[in-house]
Parts: structure tokens; C-alpha cells; sequence
């Protein structure tokens, strides 16, 4: 059984190793022929997923037509904010896909899978998403995802075609949550480094992430989803995974930006995606056509907009009015 893994990132590439894995026929399609023909070469993503030996068996090619042909399943790892545009660009194919970016679109304020459902209407699409660092899972170690789809069968051949005994895969049947999920989690990480860098001390840091997890709580629930998702591996798994250190690019952008370092200076810095950046204030907006108030979120969205100082952000997120937890 083939799975065509689309985006040939850190994530792409560490899914395609975990294809192989599984056991499956695995093609990794990068966009650029000439990065294509180098990671094959090289046998190695040097670029975005470095010290990472890809087994023999793994094709990588830039041509999408070869790639997704014959797939049984095909997972989408590109950014959040070039989904919709690679969609688009894509051959017809009818394989179900697993989309494993985690934002919101700035443009659209849609989820992934409704840019799916908008991009390619009629396909066959779920997600794939839990607290998972690319390196570790390329590596083997052990880890757990969630596969959260409305169609049944998707759910099976995602945990059929994909699990490993490193790799623990668990069906889900809110995909919304597990949107909102990874989508928040990304903006609540780089609260939680800007603290952190800023040296506000990590009582803070701990009652951003908690209360960060009520604010992805209350938007799954506002857009259709099940609070008890929040609890789950998409939810506080992965907020406490990518809240927790430096391995998170969300988290060291914070970091950066506590340490008084300007948005263009640490963009500049770095090569890959830091998805929390375009999500903050899309989530802000698509929580505010529900009627959902965002208040850690919002203040993320302000920070990165260089509107704000952490300083600024923390005072504004303390002196909200008293309530009930
Ligand atoms: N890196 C990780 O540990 C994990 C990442 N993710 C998610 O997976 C998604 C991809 O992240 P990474 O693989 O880490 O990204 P990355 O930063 O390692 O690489 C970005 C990839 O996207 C490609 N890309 C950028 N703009 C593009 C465009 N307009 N069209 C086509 N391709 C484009 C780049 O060429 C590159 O291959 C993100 O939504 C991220 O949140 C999810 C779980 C783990
Ligand atoms: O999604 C991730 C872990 O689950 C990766 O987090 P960062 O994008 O912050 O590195």
C-alpha cells in the first residue's frame, strides 16, 4: 500500500520515514525539483530535517502526478497558509488525505479542513495531529497522534496504514477539535516562550498554558466541536509539548521576542515555519465571528504585530476583570 506524503518539511519528511516504517510504499513530493533531487541524493533533508538518515526504500520526487498515483492514503504537510494554494495546484486524485498542518488561514479564516472541503470539494479528508516533534518521530522514538476524521473508514486506514509500535495512533471523531487544538496551540507556545524570555517566571507560564487550554476549549466547542477534546493528545498533549522548551519553534519565537529581540529580526533567523505567527490573529477573528473572546490569543496576535511588549501583553492579560475559573 503507497502513501504519498506532500511537503517535504521537517513534518513531511519525518512522516515519510515513519511511512517506510509502518511498511508502507512511501514518496515524499518536494514542490522544487532541484531540493527533490538533493534530499534523494543525499538521502537526507539536510535543510529542514537534519541528522535524519531516510531509508532506502523511501522515493522523493517532485512530480505530484507520480507521487499521489496508486496512493492509498495521501498526507498533506504543508504549511497552514500554502495549503489551500498546493491543493489547488494538484492533479485530480481520489485517495483520502490526512491533513497534518496546524493553523488557521489568515486569508480565510479557515480550518484546514475547510480548506479542503472549499479547495476540493467531495474529497475525503481527516487529520492527523497530537504533541509530535518531526526529529523524534524520525528517529523512532516513542510517540502518539491522534487520526481525527468524520468518516469512519478514513479513521481506520489512517491507524491501519500509518501506526507502528513507536508510533501509537488513536481514532478521533472531532476533527474540529483537533483543529482548533493544534491551530491554538502554536499561538498559546509562543505566550508561553515570550514569558519565559521576557523572565516572568514560569508560575506564568503555567497559567498561560492552563488558561490557554480554556481558550482552545472554548473555541472548539463555539465552532462545533466536544470540549473533552481539549484533554486529549491534540489538545493539552500538544500544548504541553510545544509549551515546554526550546524544541518548539512557537515557543522559541516567544522566547526571542520576550528577549526584546524585534518580529523581522527573528524571522529573518530562522528556515522553517513558525505557524503560530499567521494563525494568532486569524484565530482571534474566526473566534470573534462566534461570539468566542480569545484574551491570550489576541494578546499573541498584538506581540507579534509588534503592537505590544510581553510586559504590556502580561499587564493587559492580569488586569482583566475577576471572574470564575
Ligand atoms: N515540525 C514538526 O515537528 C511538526 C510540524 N507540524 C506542522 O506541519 C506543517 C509543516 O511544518 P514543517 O514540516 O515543520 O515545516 P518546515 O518549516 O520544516 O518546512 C516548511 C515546508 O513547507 C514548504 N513550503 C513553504 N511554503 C510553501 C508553499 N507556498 N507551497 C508549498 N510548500 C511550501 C517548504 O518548502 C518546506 O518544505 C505545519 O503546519 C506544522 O505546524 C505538525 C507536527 C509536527
Ligand atoms: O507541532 C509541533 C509539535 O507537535 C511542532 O511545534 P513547533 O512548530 O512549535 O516546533
Amino acid at each position: 500500500m503507497k502513501i504519498a506524503v506532500l511537503g517535504a518539511g521537517a513534518w513531511g519528511t519525518a512522516l515519510a520515514v515513519q511511512a517506510v516504517r509502518a511498511g508502507r510504499d512511501a514518496v515524499l513530493w518536494a514542490r522544487d525539483p532541484d531540493r527533490a533531487a538533493e534530499i534523494a541524493a543525499a538521502r537526507e533533508n539536510a535543510r529542514y530535517l537534519p541528522g535524519a538518515p531516510l531509508p532506502d526504500a523511501l522515493r522523493v520526487t517532485s512530480d505530484a502526478g507520480e507521487a499521489l498515483s496508486g496512493a492509498a492514503l495521501v498526507l498533506m504537510v504543508v504549511p497552514a497558509q500554502a495549503l489551500g494554494r498546493v491543493l489547488a495546484g494538484l492533479p485530480a486524485f481520489d485517495a483520502p488525505m490526512l491533513v497534518c498542518a496546524k493553523g488557521v488561514e489568515a486569508s480565510t479564516l479557515r480550518l484546514p479542513l475547510e480548506v479542503v472541503a472549499a479547495v476540493r470539494p467531495g474529497a475525503t479528508a481527516g487529520v492527523l495531529s497530537g504533541p509530535n516533534f518531526a526529529h523524534e518521530v524520525a528517529r523512532g522514538l516513542p510517540a502518539a497522534a491522534v487520526v481525527a476524521a468524520a468518516d469512519a473508514g478514513l479513521r481506520e486506514a489512517g491507524l491501519a496504514l500509518l501506526g507502528s509500535p513507536a508510533f501509537r495512533l488513536y481514532a478521533g471523531e472531532d476533527p474540529v477539535g483537533a483543529q482548533v487544538g493544534g491551530a491554538a496551540k502554536n499561538v498559546i507556545a509562543i505566550a508561553a516562550g515570550a514569558v519565559i524570555g521576557a523572565g516572568l517566571g514560569e508560575n506564568a507560564r503555567a497559567a498561560l498554558v492552563t488558561r490557554g487550554l480554556a481558550e482552545l476549549s472554548r473555541l472548539a466547542v463555539g465552532l462545533g466541536g466536544r470540549a473533552e477534546t481539549a484533554a486529549g493528545l491534540t489538545g493539552m498533549g500538544d500544548l504541553v509539548l510545544t509549551s515546554s522548551g526550546m524544541g518548539s519553534r512557537n515557543t522559541s519565537l516567544g522566547v526571542a521576542l520576550g528577549r526584546g529581540e524585534r518580529m523581522a529580526e527573528v524571522l529573518a533567523k530562522r528556515a522553517g515555519v513558525t505557524e503560530g505567527v499567521a494563525t494568532a490573529p486569524a484565530i482571534v477573528a474566526r473566534a470573534a465571528g462566534v461570539g468566542v473572546e480569545l484574551p491570550i490569543c489576541a494578546a499573541v496576535a498584538d506581540l507579534v504585530a509588534d503592537r505590544i511588549t510581553v510586559a504590556e501583553a502580561m499587564a493587559r492579560l492580569m488586569a482583566r476583570p475577576q471572574r470564575a475559573e
